[in-house]
Order: structure tokens, then sequence, then C-alpha cells
């Protein structure tokens, strides 16, 4: 295989501006020689994996929530979802025969979902049947409808602009064969020809473990990840809606917000950590243990090289790089007297949050109380609690919900960057409820009301970022 050769991927959103997409990243004034040595790795058209499980970030049933609830909306559920992939195609679509040929794959990929659910719903009617391991296989089927679909129509569209690109369907697998993900890719991506053929490969791979299952929403960026190591890329590319910046621009706003230049894995590690969507957390490992730069970049913004993220990377001068945080937080605390001296409590703590699922952002302990602050469903948070109490009668488990506001930089070790922090939440009339600045330097966390959240990282941003004084020293070793 081709050692000079680019792995990229395509976010929902980018995907869902399609010509834009073309014109700046898929095609942008290449010709000849010049469009291959890359592998596009593809996400669902914005809104379609929604449609498909559920919504992200509201937790709208899609089709896979009223299947699994064995509620007969799941027909319909199907049929809003092939009608808006078929909405989609018209929209990009110029030639008729593509168009055709586009919608067909999209109506043949829908009835035999379509067969299949049947037949698992005609099971089910007996009551005999549990179909509880069957349900696991039918979101993982369906989450990869999504890349299928995207991955086939980008494939079609660039054959209608003479680019020999080949569609990579890692989609379907026989129960007979699983692979791991790096195999899979490896199989697939053997018989391809990187100087004359560029591959467009679905962001969904049925693999051991189940993408869903395994890596959760945002799995296309684990495809991105194995896929880059595996092929021994020389560069790995995020083509997103927005430059990686300072902070939120949908919350601080585009003018404020700036774009980060470069930073480095640890930082990326933070940031994935947060829940933000930078990169999956468990893509940059691959990456940063290959020694594969990765670099984020903005769609709509063609000429701009975008963020490098390398391993090495420390900013001159101590300095935020960006404000952000999580806003649903629950702090999960326990209190137990007999703890003081002790071992232990820790690990059986971890074993229940492991168990019930629950995504640790963040920890700390004192003599006689551990508190994880959980990121997660109430549900989720409130049988962990209930798994404590039973474990532990002596102990007191309380939660709160609260939110996180974190200041993260290659190297903050700079005196009075925390003062600062607080006197801008101070003035902003923002109670912090709790603060962690770990002797690694690389993030300040700030624990607030939920209420605050917003408001705490506009502030904070105000302070250690937008104002030009904010150049801070680097702190004299000791
Ligand atoms: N510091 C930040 N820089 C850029 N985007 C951010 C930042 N923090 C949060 N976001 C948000 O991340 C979200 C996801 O990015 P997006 O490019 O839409 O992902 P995708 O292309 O994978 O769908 C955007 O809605 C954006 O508002
Ligand atoms: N389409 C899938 C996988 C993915 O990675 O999407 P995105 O790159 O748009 O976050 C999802 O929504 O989870």
């Amino acid at each position: 295989m081709m050692t000079q050769h680019s792995v990229e991927k395509i976010g929902g959103t980018s995907m869902a501006a399609t010509s834009t997409l073309f014109d700046n990243v898929l095609i942008a004034g290449r010709s000849g020689a010049e469009l291959y040595g890359r592998i596009f790795v593809v996400s669902a058209y914005a809104g379609m994996t929604d449609l498909l499980l559920e919504h992200k970030k509201s937790g709208e049933p899609g089709l896979y929530a009223h299947f699994a609830r064995g509620d007969a909306a799941w027909r319909d559920a199907l049929d809003r979802v092939s009608g808006a992939m078929r909405e989609r195609n018209a929209q990009m679509f110029v030639r008729p025969e593509s168009r055709e040929e586009a919608d067909r794959f999209v109506h043949e990929r829908a009835e035999s979902l379509r067969r299949c659910l049947d037949d698992l719903d005609r099971l089910r009617a007996h009551g005999r049947f549990s179909l509880k391991d069957q349900l696991i296989t039918v979101r993982e089927m369906l989450a990869g409808f999504g890349e299928a679909h995207s991955a086939h129509s980008t494939a079609v569209l660039l054959r209608d602009r003479g680019v020999n690109a080949v569609f990579v369907d890692l989609t379907v697998w026989s129960e007979d064969d699983r692979v791991s993900l790096d195999q899979r890719i490896r199989d697939a991506l053997e018989p391809i020809d990187l100087a004359t053929q560029m591959p467009i490969v679905t962001g969904y791979a049925g693999c051991e473990g189940g993408m869903v299952r395994r890596y959760a929403r945002g799995y296309s960026e684990m495809t991105f990840s194995r896929l880059a190591v595996v092929t021994g890329a020389s560069r790995a590319i995020i083509h997103k809606e927005f430059h990686l910046s300072s902070a939120d621009p949908k919350l601080v706003g585009g003018e404020r917000a700036r774009k980060i230049g470069r930073t480095n894995y640890d930082v990326a590690d933070q940031l994935a950590n947060l829940g933000m969507e930078a990169i999956h957390p468990r893509a940059g490992r691959g990456l940063r243990q290959s020694e594969i730069p990765l670099c984020v970049r903005n769609t709509f913004d063609r000429d701009d090289e975008g963020t490098l993220i390398c391993g090495d990377y420390r900013s001159d001068e101590p300095r935020v790089e960006i404000v952000t945080g999580v806003q649903e937080l629950h702090a999960l605390q326990f209190f137990e007297q007999d703890m003081v001296g002790e071992k232990g409590y820790d690990s059986r703590i971890l074993e229940v949050l492991d168990r019930r699922g629950a995504w640790i952002v963040s920890k700390a302990s004192n003599a006689n109380t551990i508190t994880h602050y959980l990121s997660g469903s109430s549900e989720t948070v409130a049988k962990a609690v209930s798994d404590l109490e039973e474990a532990f009668p002596g102990a007191i488990v309380t939660t709160r919900p609260c939110a996180m506001a974190a200041v993260i930089g290659s190297d903050i070790s700079a005196p009075g960057l925390v003062s600062r922090a607080l006197d801008a939440l101070e003035q902003a009339d923002i109670a912090v409820l709790a603060l962690q600045h770990q002797i690694r330097n690389v993030d300040v966390q700030f624990v607030i009301e939920r209420e605050d959240f917003e408001r705490a990282v506009r502030t904070l941003h105000a302070a250690l970022v937008e104002d030009s004084t904010a150049g801070l020293r680097r702190r004299a070793a000791a």
C-alpha cells in the first residue's frame, strides 16, 4: 500500500453541505493524479442517525427506539428515514440515472431491513422469545444504513464528476465472519490502488463487539482513526462544520471565538472527555501512538489549514487555548466516615459506575468523601446510587445536578490564572461550587450551577482568551 496518503473523515454536518464539500474538500480544484492518495471516511448525512436510532441530544425516539419498545410506529419511522434519504438524493443528483441508482440502493437496503424487522416482530408475537440479544444487532444494522447511504451516494456523485471513486461498504457483515475492526479495514482496503482509486469508506463498520455498542455515537471517528493507523497514513484530517475554536462559536459568538492553530493530543483528550466533539475519546490514542498528526479543518473555509494536533506541541507561553465544559453533570458524593485511612472504597465504587455505564468526567476525594462528576442520564446515576446504598449501608450517597466549565491549554502553568478566573466568575455573580486544578497544568475545572453554564463559558472566555492582557508568564521553574 502507498505510504504517502491521507485518511480524511467527513462529519455529518459537512456531508449535508454537499456542494460546498465537493468544492472545498473532495475535488477542491484538483484534477488527474492529484485527486488520489486520499481515503475518505464518511458519516451519515446530518440527522439520519438520529432518525435511525434516536436523537443524539434530545433522545427523541427514532426507528430503533420504536422497534425496541414493540411499537408498530417503527414502520412509519422506516418510511420517514428512507423518505429523508431519497429527498437528500433529489437535492444532490443532477444526472437522473445516478439519482435512480442512489434511490434504488436506499430502497433495497430499506426493504431488506423491513423484512428482517418483520421477521423479528413475528417471532416476538409468539411471546416465548426474548429479543434482547437481537435488539443489539438491530441497533447496529440500523446505524449502518446511514453511512451506507452517504458513502454510496458520495461515490456515485464523484463518478459523475469523473473521479474514480470506490464505494467501500463496511456496514454489512455476516455473523459467521465477525472480525476485528482492524481486520475488517485491512481486508476491504487491500485490493484498492490508492494511486488511481479514491475509496469512500462507510464510517460504520460491522465488527466484533459492534460499532455503536463499543464506541457509541460519533463512531465514524473510530473507523477513521483505525484506518489511518492500519494503512500507515502520513496524515489524518477531520473535516468539520467549524474551526476548532477557543470556545463553541454557537455559545460565545463566531466573532469572539478564535481558531486554534496548533495543539496537542493531551488537550484533545480533555475535550473528548468533556464530550466535545473535537475527536472521539478513543480515536486519538491510535493516532498519537502511531505519531500520525491530526488536522481538524473547517469544510467551509477552504484555504485555511485548520488546527494541527501533534503529540509534542506545547504553547510558546502559558495560555488558555479553549474554554468549554459540560452543562448536564451530576455530582455523586459518597460520604463514609469509616473510610478514613482505609483503601478499597474507590475500586468498589468504580465497579458500580462501570456496570451502570456512567461516564466519569472528573473525580475528587478527601478523608471521608469521594465525589464523581458524571455525565449521562439521571436514570443511570439513580441506579448507581441505589447500587451503592445497597453495597455500603453505612455510607451516605447523594447526587446533585451541576455543570462544569473548564479552561484547557497545552500549558496553563501561569501564576494568577486561577485567581483571574475566579475573579471574573465572582464579578459575573457565578458561584463556584468546587474547583479542580491538576499538577499537570492542562486544565482547570470549575463546578457551577447548571443555569450558570453558558454565562460561565462566556465569562471565562472573555477574561482568559479575549482579554489581550491575559498572555500569562510561565511559572518560574522550582
Ligand atoms: N471549541 C469548539 N470549537 C468548535 N466547535 C465547537 C467547540 N465547542 C463545541 N463545538 C460544537 O461542536 C459541534 C459539532 O461540530 P460539527 O462540526 O458539527 O460535527 P460533525 O461535522 O461531526 O457533525 C458544533 O455544533 C459546534 O457548535
Ligand atoms: N452518524 C453517526 C456517526 C458519526 O460519527 O457521526 P458524526 O461524524 O456526524 O458525529 C452518529 O451520528 O453518531
